[in-house]
């Protein structure tokens, strides 16, 4: 069993030494400040939905995964974008890691300029350097996996993020995580379907860990939802905020294939 998340993290370690080298942290700073006042409110985009009875759902522009290769040869993230929000989506979530999901900053960027849905940066952060470097890129979010970082670690991530106009989402598959991830302030609390060490998906992991988290939170339940059934399922037990990817992704149209299985 080969855990694929230490071996990402190793990887992002030396991609953060490199960036660090290339784009000082005062010049992302100030591209950061600059963008200040042009965020998207992420956590409010879900509630409007909520508020409407709708589910909220975050659409993730993904072009391949280290478990499933390539998704979508053919990629456009500014038209992923704007089918996105003609299929109603609350916000989009933009792969930026490169090593391993072949994502870049600048989908990101494309994605951002193409709608007016706020957008949350997926990579992952193991520090500040790239907490500043989301706000810069133009996220109106960030994830933070705390299967990656400690709890105090996160807290001081969500405090530099906050200042810089930034919600988290943070990210947990196991009681454990929950734990660490409830010390936090943000409302949004992603649980994970897919195991990030072993790949293994099963919706029962937001199911056990949705008691815990509680009625003043926002669960976002994320990965290996793909049906019908897998979403009357998670709205039954009462989880109305998805994070979807793959089931999109692989369809000619993302857009049509959300509103087929949200509408
Ligand atoms: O494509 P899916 O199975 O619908 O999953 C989307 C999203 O949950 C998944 O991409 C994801 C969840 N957490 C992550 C952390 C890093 C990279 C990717 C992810």
């Amino acid at each position: 069993m080969s855990d694929i998340l230490a071996k990402i993290l190793a990887t992002k370690a030396e991609e953060v030494a490199r960036d660090q080298q290339r784009a000082p942290l005062a010049l992302l700073r100030e591209q950061a400040e600059a963008r200040r006042a042009d965020k998207r409110d992420f956590v409010g985009a879900i509630r409007a939905k909520h508020a409407d009875g709708l589910p909220a759902v975050i659409a993730e522009v993904k072009k391949a995964s280290p478990s499933k290769g390539v998704i979508r040869a053919d990629f456009d993230p500014a038209a992923i974008a704007r089918q996105y929000e003609a299929a109603g989506a609350a916000c989009l979530s933009v792969l930026t890691d490169t090593d391993y999901f072949q994502g870049d900053a600048a989908y990101l960027k494309a994605a951002r300029a193409a709608c007016a849905l706020p957008v949350l940066r997926k990579d992952f952060l193991i520090g500040d350097y790239q907490v500043v470097e989301a706000a810069a890129m133009g996220a109106d979010a960030i994830l933070l996996i705390a299967a990656a970082l400690p709890a105090s670690r996160m807290r001081e991530m969500e405090t530099l993020a906050n200042e810089l106009g930034l919600a988290v989402l943070v990210e947990v598959h196991d009681a454990q995580e929950l734990d660490a991830a409830l010390t936090l302030k943000t409302p949004l609390i992603g649980v994970n379907n897919r195991n990030l060490r072993t790949f293994e998906v099963s919706l029962d992991t937001t199911l056990s860990l949705l008691p815990a988290i509680g009625e003043a939170r926002v669960c976002v339940t994320e990965s290996g939802i793909a049906t019908g059934g897998d979403v009357a399922r998670m709205r039954e037990a009462g989880v109305h905020t998805f994070l979807v990817g793959e089931a999109f992704m692989r369809e000619a149209d993302p857009g049509a294939a959300l509103a087929r299985l949200f509408g």
